[in-house]
């Protein structure tokens, strides 16, 4: 096996022609056979085989450096650097990232796992060289879909200052999860559906060139600002930002691409290189079902189906239900989605009311203002995001959306551990950040009939609202407690003494696991579902500390600024010194992947932690 042959950087570089051609199909199959077990981003990896080996043919690692924008797409780069043993352990606890990290490996030279960055960090990068005298290359490979996001074009424009080399690969294969939108993507997909007309351009500018003083006019053509230009010139776009375009290359051109690579290095400035790429290249159900195979559950080889189909609605489904209800009853209600239409449950609303639908492209900032736009406007927009990505917005929803008191339904969908795509996407961090915006409403549902419930309130609810709801399945117990929700106000499931468990959202489950085993001991118990995170319920607060001894605040959030500390901080102005308080949350730190039960041990969110916690207390009171 060629692919045996690698196991450290630039083992690449020995090969044959012969044998890189081998090891192309090696890298698909090796891809195919690991993710079809430990599931992973299949399709954008099979589509940049020949590009990442390209960049390691042309490239020193790990003296150059290469930024992987979103890094779902390292996976060659992680086998050509001699971590083939890794994916076996694939994005599981204590096992190999899904994404490039410098602590796994020097061939990382930057984190990632949201998108958009990578343009910003390869561009300080190349100044720091500027600066240090160092001598590397610099490298970002950044998607079609990362490149409609806000940050890629700040650091464009940026970029035109450079005086040294930096190359920026435009990894382009005319799919973000699913289909890429918007303007750019167009331009983009010119390039790709007129062939022929980019022949042409070609052979009118060597025609051009060949004739006496053709290279003259070519290169004024090149400086008018005319409709000319834009008919001659491939990536004017990106020339008229002050970068060198080259190609495009199609992504399966190997030496085509290390021809370009080399050729780009020796640019002083900024260059960027579009290559077309294939998304799901080489294995057939992922090039018919792209955005099924972007981010896989394990599958099935031969069929391409999955290995576990699920049984149960998991609580996206229970939302994707609840728009089309909505949509269908109120013309007014208007979603919104940044590049997740799939993986928020929006495409039955997508395509039952296709107006009233606006994915934006990756660009959770302007989705929120332009969110706001649409409720100043008089419609009820409702952005559906999960909670991490959310995070690059937290002015927007500040100073677009709270400040104006604007009605606009945030639904934080992967709010709290997501598992396997570990610490760049927990989304344990929204509690923290909303709570402290003003006018800013949370809630979170115990139960899937909650989610519904919650989804409904909100949308007619008048000011800005964040429902949040974690991945996976949607919990179905309780389904008797379905009191109707009403601003502030927790809802009680067990009404004793002694223990109070006031639990949110997706820890009210695991408050019934806790009090089960605290009852079989002989423990008094209550548990309140606190439903709003903000405002916090301060009447039953009060309550509680008559009636218990110790409230363990529960939530799937990190301890700091989070639901816990507010109940904590609300007893400490009341100078409530009766009662003892424990605080279950994420502690002050970042959760790295792995199943999600595992983590929950890890961080001390499972029932066994919470029952000890709880009883050393209640027995310190008690004592
Ligand atoms: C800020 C942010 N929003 C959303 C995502 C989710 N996401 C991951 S990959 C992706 C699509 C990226 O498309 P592209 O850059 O073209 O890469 P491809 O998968 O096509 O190779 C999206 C939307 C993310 N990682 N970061
Ligand atoms: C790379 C990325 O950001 C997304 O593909 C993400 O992994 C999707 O996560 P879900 O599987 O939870 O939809
Ligand atoms: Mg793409």
């Amino acid at each position: 096996m060629v692919l045996e042959k690698i196991n450290q950087p630039n083992d690449i570089k020995s090969l044959t022609d012969e044998e890189l051609k081998i090891l192309a199909s090696e890298i698909r199959e090796f891809l195919i056979e690991k993710i079809s077990v430990t599931g992973g981003h299949l399709a954008s990896n099979l589509g940049v085989v020949e590009l990442t080996m390209a960049l390691h043919l042309a490239l020193d690692l790990p003296k150059d450096k290469i930024i992987w924008d979103v890094g779902h797409q390292s996976y060659t780069h992680k086998l050509l650097t001699g971590r083939r043993e890794g994916f076996d352990g694939l994005r599981k606890y204590g096992g190999m990232s899904g994404f490039p990290k410098r602590k796994e490996s020097e061939c990382d030279c930057f984190d990632t796992g949201h998108s958009s960055t990578s343009i910003s960090a390869g561009l300080g990068y190349a100044l720091a060289r500027e600066i240090t005298g160092e001598d590397y290359k610099v490298v970002s490979v950044i998607g079609d879909g990362a490149l409609t996001g806000g940050m890629a074009f700040e650091a464009l424009n940026n970029a035109a200052r450079l005086k040294s080399n930096f190359i920026i690969i435009l990894n382009d294969n005319n799919m973000s999860i699913s289909e890429n939108v918007g303007g750019l993507s167009s331009y983009l997909a010119g390039f790709r559906t007129a062939d022929a007309y980019l022949d042409l351009k070609l052979n009118v500018l060597n025609s051009l060139n060949k004739m006496p003083y053709g290279e003259k006019m070519v290169s004024k053509i090149r400086k008018t600002k005319s409709g000319i230009k834009q008919l001659l010139i491939p990536g004017m776009f990106f020339e008229e930002m002050g970068i060198v375009y080259l190609g495009p290359v199609d992504g399966g051109n190997l030496h085509g691409i290390v021809k370009l690579l080399r050729e780009a290095s020796h640019i002083d400035g900024p260059v960027l290189i579009h290559v077309m790429t294939h998304k799901g290249a080489g294995y057939a159900p992922a090039e018919r079902h792209p955005a099924r195979f972007h981010g896989t559950e394990p599958f099935d080889i031969e069929t391409g189906l999955p290995k576990n189909p699920r049984v149960k609605a998991n609580y996206t489904d229970i939302f994707s239900t609840v728009m089309r209800k909505l949509g269908d009853r109120d013309e007014k209600v208007v979603a919104v989605t940044a590049a997740m239409t799939d993986g928020t449950g929006l495409k039955r609303f997508h395509n039952m009311f296709p107006e009233r639908f606006f994915d934006v492209g990756i660009a959770e900032q302007h989705a929120v203002t332009f969110a706001a736009g649409l409720a100043a406007a008089g419609l009820k927009p409702i952005f559906a995001v999960y909670s991490s990505f959310l995070q690059r917005a937290y002015d927007q929803i500040l100073h677009d959306v709270c400040i104006q008191n604007l009605p606009v339904v945030f639904a934080i969908d992967r709010a709290g551990l997501v598992g396997s795509d570990g610490e760049t996407h927990q989304g344990i961090f929204d509690i923290s950040y909303l709570s402290s915006i003003p006018n800013m409403t949370i809630m979170a549902p115990k139960n899937k009939w909650e989610l519904s419930d919650m989804i409904k309130y909100a949308v007619n609810f008048g000011t800005p609202v964040a429902v949040r709801y974690p991945r996976g399945e949607a919990y179905d117990g309780l389904k008797e407690y379905r009191a109707p929700i009403s601003i502030g106000k927790c809802e009680w499931i067990y009404r004793e003494s002694g223990i109070a468990l006031f639990a949110l959202g997706s820890m009210v489950k695991t408050a019934v696991a806790v009090r089960d085993a605290l009852k079989a001991e002989g423990y008094p118990c209550s548990i309140i579902n606190a439903r709003f995170a903000k405002p916090l319920d301060e009447d039953a607060l009060r309550y509680i500390t008559e009636h218990h001894k110790v409230i363990v605040t529960m939530e799937e959030n990190v301890i700091s600024g989070g639901f816990g500390e507010h109940v904590t901080e609300f007893y400490n102005n009341e100078n409530c010194k009766d009662i003892r308080i424990v605080n279950i949350a994420i502690p002050d730190e970042y959760v790295e992947h792995g199943n999600v039960e595992l983590l929950r041990k890890e961080v001390g969110l499972d029932a066994d932690t919470i029952i000890a916690r709880t009883i050393e207390a209640y027995q310190n009171v008690t004592e």
